[in-house]
């Protein structure tokens, strides 16, 4: 009572003019206001809101992930692998970091991609000797703190398709092809967990993977699993739904590929003539012989049949890749269930290297072609023992050809007019 009474005496006392003046400036004050929060929910939807749709953050992570590696790059990481200069690595480096840095409204999604790469920054970064340019300081302190407080976007995963063989096959350029897709993360060693590791335990593997966001797969390669005998059911009994690739070549090739790989680190071994024999006279071929043994693949490939069925499984020819490596890598996309990201635009044929390349971003010259340890020169091998050896693995070969319901026509390398033949 005493407050209504005190209000109505206030009210009579004061003249009607500035009562009306109050209820005016606060009035005004509260549309200002207004207006000012309807400002600041715009601005958070521009974020939210790419090309007409609204969309969850999650989406809006990979559709801008599609669109920011359509034009930039990606470090790899296996210098073993890669040849670049360190200035080229250098380069690369700083253009991954001008990527980072080019929108703040992907900045989000920076950051996260930023996480994932951050150890392949570092190494690459160190092989580069660190060499800084003024010009992109800024860009890198932003990077390094997106880094730094980033480390727990996406989550580690167990893989969801391998590259399981086969050695010498082109599995390597096969992986760096298929990293360069913006849905697939990749490993960049050879875990080398179902033949070697396995005791380590499955957390220990889940570990050596990259995180992942929503989407994309994670994969990794070691060509030795296609001939371990336990790999296919530890496999299985990880993942009974994975996919598994298996890059083919003429056994002939390969077993020269994987001789010549040897010879670069032990030159003192006999001549591959001397190893491919138990005795060249009764032309008795030693398939105990690892270089050989690899090579027969239908009877590795029915190991893996028993607990895989076909469709789980891609046969890339690691011949098709050398001449037409887009046309094998929309195969593998689909397979995959991708999207044919990397298709003909990616790959750019080294006259130097004689294989192809992976192009650079256009803001860049510098190629992307594997290292020395990859398309080394074979030594010459005697003609009469490449035809004994053709002639070995020919029933395997059909064999192979009708499990897995493809011809890689490597019988006519015999006569050397074969797609990518090279000795
Ligand atoms: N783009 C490109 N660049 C270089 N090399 C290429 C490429 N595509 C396929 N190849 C062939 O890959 C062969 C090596 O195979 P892998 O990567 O499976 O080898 S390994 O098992 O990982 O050591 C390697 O074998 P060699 O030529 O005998 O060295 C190449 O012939």
């Amino acid at each position: 009572m005493a407050f209504w009474s005190s209000t109505s005496v206030f009210t009579s006392k004061v003249p009607r003019k500035i009562l009306f003046m109050f209820t005016l400036s606060l009035s005004v004050t509260y549309l200002f206001y207004s207006l000012m929060s309807c400002y600041n929910s715009f601005q958070f939807q521009e974020n939210y809101v790419y090309q007409g749709r609204l969309v969850t953050e999650e989406t809006t992570f990979v559709t801008l992930r599609e669109k920011l590696y359509s034009s930039s790059s990606q470090v790899y990481l296996d210098e073993e692998f890669i040849d670049r200069t360190s200035t080229e690595q250098t380069i690369a480096v700083s253009s991954v970091r001008n990527s980072v840095g080019i929108d703040t409204r992907t900045a989000g999604w920076a950051r996260a991609q930023a996480a994932t790469t951050s150890s392949m920054m570092s190494r690459a970064a160190a092989a580069a000797g660190e060499h800084e340019h003024p010009e992109f300081s800024t860009t890198d302190s932003e990077l390094r703190r997106a880094v730094n407080c980033t480390s727990d976007y996406g989550v580690k995963k167990l893989p969801q398709a391998i590259i399981i063989g086969v050695k010498k096959g082109g599995t390597r350029a096969l992986l760096e092809a298929l990293r360069v897709h913006p849905d697939v993360r990749a490993v960049g060693n050879e875990p080398h967990f179902f033949d070697r590791n396995y005791e380590r335990g499955l957390d220990w593997y889940r570990e050596l993977m990259p995180s992942t966001l929503e989407g994309q797969i994670t994969m990794e390669k070691t060509p030795s699993y296609f001939v371990t005998n336990s790999a296919p059911k530890r496999i299985h009994s990880m993942a009974r739904d994975i996919k598994l690739i298996i890059v083919v070549r003429n056994p002939v090739t390969r077993a020269i590929s994987d001789y010549t790989q040897t010879l670069s680190k032990r030159p003192e071994i006999p001549t591959f003539e001397v190893l491919a024999f138990k005795n060249r006279t009764l032309g008795l071929i030693d398939a105990s012989w690892s270089a050989l043994r690899i090579g027969i693949y239908a009877l590795h490939l029915e190991s893996w049949m028993q607990y895989f069925p076909l469709s789980q499984m891609h046969f890339v020819s690691g011949e098709r890749l050398i001449v037409d490596p887009s046309g094998e890598m929309a195969k593998v996309q689909d397979f995959l269930g991708l999207k044919r990201i990397v298709t003909d635009k990616h790959f750019y044929f080294n006259k130097t290297k004689g294989f192809p390349c992976l192009k650079k971003p256009e803001d860049s010259s510098t190629p992307r072609c594997l290292g020395k340890s990859k398309g080394r020169t074979h030594p010459k091998i005697d003609p009469d023992v490449i035809r004994r050896l053709h002639k070995f693995y020919k029933p395997f070969n059909m064999m192979f050809y009708q499990m897995t319901g493809q011809n890689f026509e490597w019988e006519l390398e015999e006569h050397g007019n074969s797609p990518g033949s090279r000795d």
